[in-house]
């Protein structure tokens, strides 16, 4: 077990709980949200502290003020990832999140710049409303499925962007990225992480030996990985070969780099792949979360559902359905998509690690420490957002009723590991947020059983009962198909 490091010339580490020996601060961690325990440390010890857990040395930001002058200013030291000592176990450690700081990482991040920067992610609005017009369809025609129609919607969107690939309900490329998905999320479990980064000994022992069976999983999720690697690339370059491609993530990179024969360069055609291969795992449930934090808050808030349709009724009339035109005249419409991502963070703590020794303000910051970004105690942060709590849309609006600036940016990360994908991540959001409300007014069922939140590392309801009754009496399914096939799709 590595020695806290202890040097008197060096400047004191930041302030924070005193560690128990050998297992540091885990005792007292809320482990279904630690978030929470790191945000009342915080209140002791202020908004850079450090602890101690499992033999890893890490800082804890509490704040988007340090968050800025550490991770953006000071970004090529603090844009490192953790090491998950189970990721290569599992067959996930060539993913975008868990790269090392380097040149990899940056070859990965070049590439979805190319896709995903506010300019090009514009060219994709025509798709990304075509699924949400059907996202609406399926709701209507079958809500009880909401949920798995939202996941629909997100993941055709991700595979649309990403691959040109058209996906129906229980396509089986889908089905292949959320399998090699879920399993990983199943079996790699951040206590497992820690355990074999503590005791990397259990590594080497035999998958028959008692507790050790998950060695059998991982290997079932390494083969499932590898196919989500390999099948949806292999379709795109058979869909280039045939002419038939459409623009894509893979299809710009290919065409960028000027891969021709995969042959001919294969250490580039891999980092393609995995790139690309990562967008599944980091887009769809992120997406899906926060939609269904949207779809648990707009219940609860019939006033702001109203406000938010009256605003779309004056700009778009009910005669056809929302598109990216309205947006600029839908202020209302875009705080309640800031305020549903800041009332709940959907990834609370982000971690990222140093790459070299500093100090700030006095404190030192040792080579190796995982920094974890406290998004819910920014959330939290009654200086920026007064009665933190309260969900409050108009918190986002001026007097006038025009945006402020804050655009809540933290939610998507800091410095060089910022989400790569937040225009798209916006605007799918955006796209399935207003189609929602334009078209339903949501509610919970009277009597409806209490709603039930992800534990740990995520934050988000688990699907709920909800009902979804459309707005407008005279809408049927035939007349919703009529409004989208006259939508304004191909100009926008
Ligand atoms: C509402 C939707 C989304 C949210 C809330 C979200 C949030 C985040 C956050 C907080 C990070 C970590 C940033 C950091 O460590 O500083 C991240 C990383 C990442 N996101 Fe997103 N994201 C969303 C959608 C997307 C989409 C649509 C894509 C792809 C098109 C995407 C691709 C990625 C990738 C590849 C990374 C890893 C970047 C790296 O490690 O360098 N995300 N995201």
């Amino acid at each position: 077990v590595r020695k806290i490091r202890r040097n008197a010339n060096r400047p004191p580490l930041p302030p924070g709980p005193t560690p128990v020996p050998f297992i540091g601060n885990i005792i007292g961690m809320d482990v279904d949200a630690p978030y929470i325990t790191y945000a009342e440390w915080a209140k002791m010890y202020g908004d850079l502290l450090y602890t101690y857990l499992l033999n890893q040395e890490i800082i804890v930001i509490s704040s988007e003020k340090i968050a800025i002058e550490l991770l953006d200013k000071r970004s090529v030291k603090y844009s490192d990832r953790p090491v998950v000592a189970t990721a290569d176990m599992f067959g996930f450690g060539w993913t975008t999140s868990l790269a090392r700081y380097g040149p990899r990482l940056k070859l990965h991040r070049k590439i979805f710049h190319q896709t995903f920067l506010a300019n090009t992610v514009a060219s994709y609005r025509p798709k990304l409303l075509q699924k949400a017009y059907g996202m609406l369809l399926h709701v209507l025609q079958d809500q009880d499925n909401y949920a798995a129609h939202i996941e629909t919607f997100t993941a055709s969107v991700v595979m649309a962007v990403t691959y040109g690939y058209d996906a129906s309900p229980g396509d089986p490329l889908v089905k292949t990225m959320k399998y090699a998905t879920d399993t990983f999320l199943a079996v790699a479990t951040p206590e497992r992480a820690a355990l074999f980064g503590a005791f990397p000994i259990l590594k080497s022992l035999p998958s028959w030996f008692p507790f050790m069976s998950f060695k059998r999983e991982a290997a079932e999720c390494k083969k499932s990985i590898a196919r989500a690697i390999e099948e949806p690339y292999e379709f795109v370059k058979r869909s280039i070969d045939e002419g038939t491609a459409s623009q894509s993530m893979v299809s710009d990179a290919i065409s960028n780099f000027l891969v021709g024969d995969d042959a001919k360069d294969p250490a580039l055609v891999q980092v393609i792949k995995e790139s690309s291969a990562t967008v599944y795992g980091a887009a769809v449930e992120t997406t899906n979360s926060t939609i269904l934090v949207f779809l648990y808050l707009m219940a609860l808030h019939p006033e702001v559902q109203a406000r938010a349709q009256a605003e779309i009724d004056s700009v778009v009339g009910t005669e056809r359905l929302p598109d990216f035109h309205d947006q600029p005249s839908l202020p209302y419409v875009e705080a309640i998509i800031r305020e549903t991502m800041r009332w709940n963070p959907v990834t609370p703590v982000l971690p990222h690690a140093t790459s070299e020794d500093d100090v700030y303000n006095g404190y030192y910051i040792p080579k190796g420490a995982t920094v974890l970004m406290n998004l819910w105690a920014m959330s939290r942060n009654e200086e920026m957002y007064p009665n933190p709590s309260v969900f409050l849309p108009e918190r986002f609006l001026n007097n006038d009723g025009t945006l402020t600036d804050d655009n809540v940016s933290w939610i998507f990360g800091f410095g060089r590991r910022i989400c790569p994908g937040r225009y798209m991540g916006r605007a799918s959001l955006w796209a399935a947020m207003v189609c929602i409300l334009a078209f339903f007014r949501v509610e919970r069922p009277k009597g409806s059983k209490e709603v039930k939140w992800t534990k740990g590392l995520t934050s988000h309801p688990l699907p709920f009962e909800c009902s979804f009754i459309p707005r407008h009496k005279s809408v049927n399914a035939e007349k919703l198909a009529s409004l989208i096939s006259s939508s304004r799709l191909q100009d926008i």
